[in-house]
Parts: C-alpha cells; sequence; structure tokens
C-alpha cells in the first residue's frame, strides 16, 4: 500500500532522448525532463548538438531543461504502443514502449489531445509504468464511463453528425467510455426520449447541436426528475428536484453561447475533453411561467423587443444557417421597434455582486461556491420540513417603453460578441442580469450594440440600465388578445422603413415575443424566476489563463 504512494522514477526514452520520467501519485501528476548525455563514449552529431545548445542556453540563462508535466486529471488514456515508429527506434528498445494521451492546452481556451511515446529499455519497466498509470486513472471517480448521446443533424450548418463522427467519437473511444447514439428525427425527439429512457445507466447526456438542442436536453432531464418526484412544474414557485446527471455539449448550433460561456470557446474537440476527464460545472436555470402555466426553462437569453423580433425574423431563414441571425439582426435594427409593459423585479443581496463589477465568473468562482453551499442547506431544510427565510428586497417597478429587455442567466458570450451581454453574469450564484434598454434613438442603439463587440461598457449609456435579480415579472401593456386584433394601435409603430405591408420587416405587432435560448414563448406577460444550481455540465467555467 505504502508502495503505492510513492513516486516511481526511470529513465525513459522521448524521441530518442534519454528523459526522467516521474510518476507522482501524490500531486498527482506525470512529469519528465530531458536527460543531458554522459560525456565520454565518442561525440556523436546529436550529442555535439545538445551540448552546444546547452552552452548557448546558459550563457543566455535559456537552456532548455524543459519538465514537461501532465496532471493525471487531464491525462486520456494509455496505452501499449504499436508498431508505427520507424524500424530503428523500434529495434533499439526491444519494441517495448507506452503512449500517454493527454489534454493539452492550445491557444485560449482551446485544448487538444496531444500523446506522447515513452520507449522503456525492457518490457517489464514498460508494464509497470502502464499499470501505475492505469490506477491512477481508476482513481479518477468524476469521469463518465457510458454516455447518451443525442445529435441534432439540422444545427447550425448542418455539421453535427460529421462533427461528432469525426472529432468526438475517436476521442471517446481512446478514452474508453462507451456510448448510445441517437441521431433525431424531429424537434422534441431528444426531449420526449429522456422521459422514457432508463437513465441510471448512464453517467451523463450529450447534446450535439445548438443552444436549442440543449435546451431540449435541459428541458427533458429537468422534466424527468420533476415527473420522477412528483413535483408540479406549473407552480412557479414549487423548488425544483436538480438534475444529477451531467450534461455535455459538443457545440455544432448557430450560436452556441452556453457551451462558450462555460468553456471560453465553441470547439468539439475542446468539449469532448472537458467530459472525458469528467469537469464539473454548475448552473443556473430560470423557470418562465404564464398565469400558473409553464412554458420553458432559459439558461442563457430571455430577450422581449430586439432580441425576440430577430429571432422571429430569422426562423423563416434556417437555410441560411448562422448567418440568419445577423441578416435578422439587420432587419430588425432598421425596422427600430419600441415595446410598452411594465418590469417588476426583487433585486438580488449584495453579496452576490452586482452587474457592473469588473471582475468576472471564472473557474472555481467564489460567488458561486458560496451560493453551492447555500443552496445545499436550503435543499436540506426543504427536505426536513424546516421554514424557509427569504430576505429579498422590496420589489421595484419600472413602466416604460422597451427596445429591449434582456434577462441574462449567464454572460451569453458567443463569438459574436466575446464578452457577451453581461459580461459579469455568474455561471451559478442563483442571480440573473436584468438589462433594459429604454426606447432610445437609431444611433444610440447602435452605440448600445456596437458595445458588445468592444471594451467599452455597453451600461453606461443613459437609456440602458441593469439589475441583478432573483426574479422578475413583465406584463405588456396591450393585452395579448390585442395583438392580433386591433389594427389601429399597430399604425401607431410604422416607422420610415416600414411602408404598412409588414411582410418583410416583420413589425406588425404590438407586442414581442420572447426569444427563450433561441426557442420562442407563446406569451409576452410571464413570470421568471431563477433556480440556483439546478443543473450540471461537463465544463470548469472560464480559466483566468489558459495559455500552453
Ligand atoms: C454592430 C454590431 C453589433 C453586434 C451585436 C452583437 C450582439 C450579440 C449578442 C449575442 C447574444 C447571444 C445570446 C444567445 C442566445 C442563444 O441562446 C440563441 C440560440 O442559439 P442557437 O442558435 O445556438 O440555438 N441565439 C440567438 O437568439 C441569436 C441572437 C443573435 C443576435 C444577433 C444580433 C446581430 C445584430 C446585428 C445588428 C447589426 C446592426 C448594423 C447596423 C449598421
Ligand atoms: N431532427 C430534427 N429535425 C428538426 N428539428 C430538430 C431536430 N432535432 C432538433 N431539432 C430542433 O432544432 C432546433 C434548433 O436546434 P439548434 O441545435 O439550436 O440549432 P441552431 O443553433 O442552428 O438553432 C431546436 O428547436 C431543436 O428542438
Ligand atoms: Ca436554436
Amino acid at each position: 500500500m505504502e508502495s503505492a504512494r510513492r513516486p516511481l522514477v526511470s529513465q525513459l526514452w522521448v524521441k530518442n532522448r534519454r528523459n526522467e520520467a516521474v510518476l507522482d501519485p501524490e500531486r498527482p501528476a506525470l512529469s519528465w525532463k530531458e536527460l543531458q548525455p554522459k560525456s565520454g563514449r565518442g561525440l556523436c552529431l546529436a550529442r555535439v548538438l545538445h551540448r552546444a545548445r546547452g552552452l548557448i542556453g546558459r550563457l543566455t540563462e535559456q537552456y532548455p531543461s524543459v519538465c514537461h508535466s501532465v496532471p493525471i486529471s487531464e491525462i486520456i488514456a494509455v496505452e501499449t504502443e504499436q508498431k508505427r515508429y520507424n524500424s530503428d527506434t523500434w529495434q533499439k528498445f526491444n519494441h517495448h514502449a507506452f503512449t500517454v494521451h493527454y489534454a493539452q492546452r492550445a491557444q485560449k481556451h482551446c485544448w487538444r489531445c496531444s500523446a506522447v511515446t515513452f520507449w522503456c529499455k525492457d518490457e517489464e519497466l514498460c508494464h509497470q509504468w502502464i499499470q501505475a498509470i492505469k490506477k491512477l486513472l481508476e482513481l479518477q471517480t468524476s469521469r463518465p464511463k457510458h454516455l447518451l448521446v443525442y445529435i441534432n443533424p439540422y444545427g447550425g450548418k448542418q455539421q453535427g453528425k460529421q462533427i461528432y463522427e469525426q472529432k468526438v467519437a475517436p476521442l471517446f473511444s481512446l478514452a474508453s467510455i462507451t456510448t448510445d447514439v441517437i441521431v433525431t428525427e424531429r424537434a422534441n425527439h431528444a426531449k420526449d426520449d429522456l422521459f422514457e429512457v432508463n437513465l441510471e445507466k448512464y453517467d451523463g447526456v450529450i447534446s450535439v447541436g445548438g443552444d436549442g438542442m440543449f435546451s431540449e436536453v435541459m428541458h427533458g432531464l429537468i422534466g424527468r426528475m420533476q415527473k420522477d418526484s412528483s413535483i408540479d412544474q406549473n407552480n412557479p414557485s414549487a423548488p425544483l428536484a436538480p438534475c444529477n446527471l451531467r450534461i455535455g455539449i459538443i457545440p455544432a448550433g448557430s450560436t452556441d453561447c452556453i457551451c462558450y460561456a462555460t468553456v471560453g470557446i465553441n470547439d468539439p474537440v475542446t468539449s469532448a475533453l472537458h467530459i472525458i476527464i469528467g469537469d464539473l460545472q454548475h448552473m443556473d436555470v430560470c423557470s418562465v411561467h404564464h398565469n400558473n402555466t409553464f412554458l420553458k426553462y432559459s439558461v442563457s437569453l430571455l430577450g422581449y423587443g430586439f432580441y425576440g423580433d430577430v429571432l422571429k425574423d430569422s426562423e423563416k431563414n434556417r437555410w441560411m444557417g448562422p448567418t440568419r441571425y445577423d441578416f435578422s439582426g439587420f432587419k430588425t435594427f432598421l425596422s427600430h421597434h419600441y415595446y410598452e409593459g411594465t418590469v417588476s423585479f426583487q433585486q438580488a443581496n449584495q453579496t452576490l455582486g452586482s452587474p457592473r463589477d469588473k471582475s468576472t465568473c471564472q473557474s472555481g468562482c467564489y460567488i458561486c461556491k458560496q451560493s453551492t453551499q447555500e443552496v445545499e442547506e436550503k435543499r436540506k431544510r426543504h427536505h426536513y420540513n424546516l421554514e424557509e427565510t427569504e430576505d429579498d428586497g422590496d420589489w421595484k417597478v419600472i413602466r416604460g417603453k422597451f427596445m429591449a429587455i434582456n434577462a441574462a442567466n449567464m454572460s451569453c458570450a458567443c463569438p459574436r460578441s466575446p464578452k457577451g451581454l453581461s459580461p459579469a453574469a455568474h455561471l451559478a450564484a442563483g442571480t440573473i442580469d436584468l438589462i433594459l434598454v429604454r426606447r432610445c434613438s437609431r444611433l444610440n442603439f447602435l452605440r448600445h450594440l456596437v458595445r458588445h463587440k468592444n471594451q467599452d461598457d455597453q451600461f453606461d449609456l443613459a437609456f440602458v440600465e441593469v439589475y441583478r435579480v432573483k426574479t422578475f415579472l413583465f406584463t405588456p401593456k396591450h393585452s395579448e388578445n390585442e395583438d392580433t386584433d386591433n389594427k389601429d394601435v399597430r399604425k401607431k409603430h410604422f416607422n420610415q422603413i416600414c411602408n404598412g405591408n409588414h411582410s418583410s420587416c416583420g413589425c406588425n405587432h404590438v407586442n414581442s415575443i420572447w426569444n427563450c435560448d433561441g426557442e420562442a414563448l407563446d406569451h409576452a406577460a410571464v413570470e421568471v424566476r431563477v433556480h440556483c444550481q439546478l443543473i450540471k455540465l461537463f465544463a470548469r467555467g472560464i480559466e483566468e489563463d489558459s495559455k500552453p
């Protein structure tokens, strides 16, 4: 037992160079460092070059005695080397080699699967190393072994199936992860399936597609949990049962903001590696109700006005792929609509930070960690039927004319806006950032939009307000029935680019619609409530310094 904790230290060869390799179960990490060749026994060209490099390095103080180190938690697999090296190396080491595959940070937030082959002088040493690494890998208990995968073949650029088969499946198989793969045949296929399937045999569910596909998987899992726990989703104040299965996202959609904002990049290989090593990121979920009827859950953006109109117009042009949003965004910008209504909300406790904070939510975020403890205590109290002591503040009511009402449950960072709609929003603090953009000129609205692309503060404008809240209500000024009936009111909302036939401008509504993670809601009047850390993802949040 004692020997299992001692480091394994051996001389192994990497690319024909002698290295000292150390497998330290205490750290726990695998490291290797090139050893300088011994003097004497003649001078071969390699040795001369090596010495010269050492000398130059010492003179310039950059001798490359690089020590490579890989945490065990980031090793993907270890395998006996098959014959793929030139026969010289193969002969020299009598065929004894093993290869370690590991996750390596490439560019910012982008991970790649790298491999290093260690050559051993004898078979026993080779076997000892492979067994020692495998033993440490077995201790990585958070890694998934069996996954259920849903692929939307029509998301984004319709590449979901190819992305999964070419970039992800080979990595899963290298890591000995087994999968049941379902290519969806219709909308809601994944969601409906998750209500029926035996989930006990899986360690996680993977969504291959965009935010809409993720939303389907999430609705399936959350809905199934509530059904199994006899919780009525129509009750807006019911404490929901959390989902134990983690969800993984392989980005293959149009915005992929849930992936981008939880991993830092929308890259299928990076996401696959986070899944394999069993990362964990808790995430808040908003429930949306209308008149005590459950409508939907949201994790990224709930947007009324501008983003609702963009969505409505873009659905007609799905054939354009992700470009549909830019096209409809441009059209919606020109149509320049505002909507009247009342927003009421309770501001969150100040310990949960502010949307104007300069620091952002990152891996190991202390505000989210604090919420983890609170949510655990709250669930315990609920389990033992103890009373809740909510100290939420007063309700604030704002009546007005809005260009946009955006509720960001996370930063909503995506390739279109790398810092997102609310750069300081938290992934798991149990809060939503409510952004109100009041009626303003086209130029001012453009100024606000442009700030999503640059470093300027998009909230530092007189017509923009932002609040950190736990719950909010929205009531449109005009009743929802009017929307389809009252043509006179519609006319009041014409503007210079709308010629009155409305077929192209999409402005024939007194009310806008809610864009809920890219899906349209059927009602404008909504009650929204955040459920702290309801779901878990195979991710780790944004790493501060993720350079190689
Ligand atoms: C002048 C440049 C202005 C650029 C403004 C970019 C703002 C981008 C904010 C993005 C927020 C994204 C929130 C994410 C929501 C997603 O869950 C959801 C679903 O994703 P899925 O398709 O993967 O399933 N996606 C969406 O609803 C798409 C929202 C995209 C909106 C793009 C708006 C482009 C606006 C362009 C205005 C151009 C004005 C030019 C005037 C000269
Ligand atoms: N096989 C399918 N056929 C049609 N629609 C589907 C299918 N599978 C999933 N969907 C639906 O497609 C919509 C968009 O999916 P998503 O993955 O978000 O792509 P995008 O990012 O391009 O919008 C979602 O509403 C999802 O429910
Ligand atoms: Ca979508």
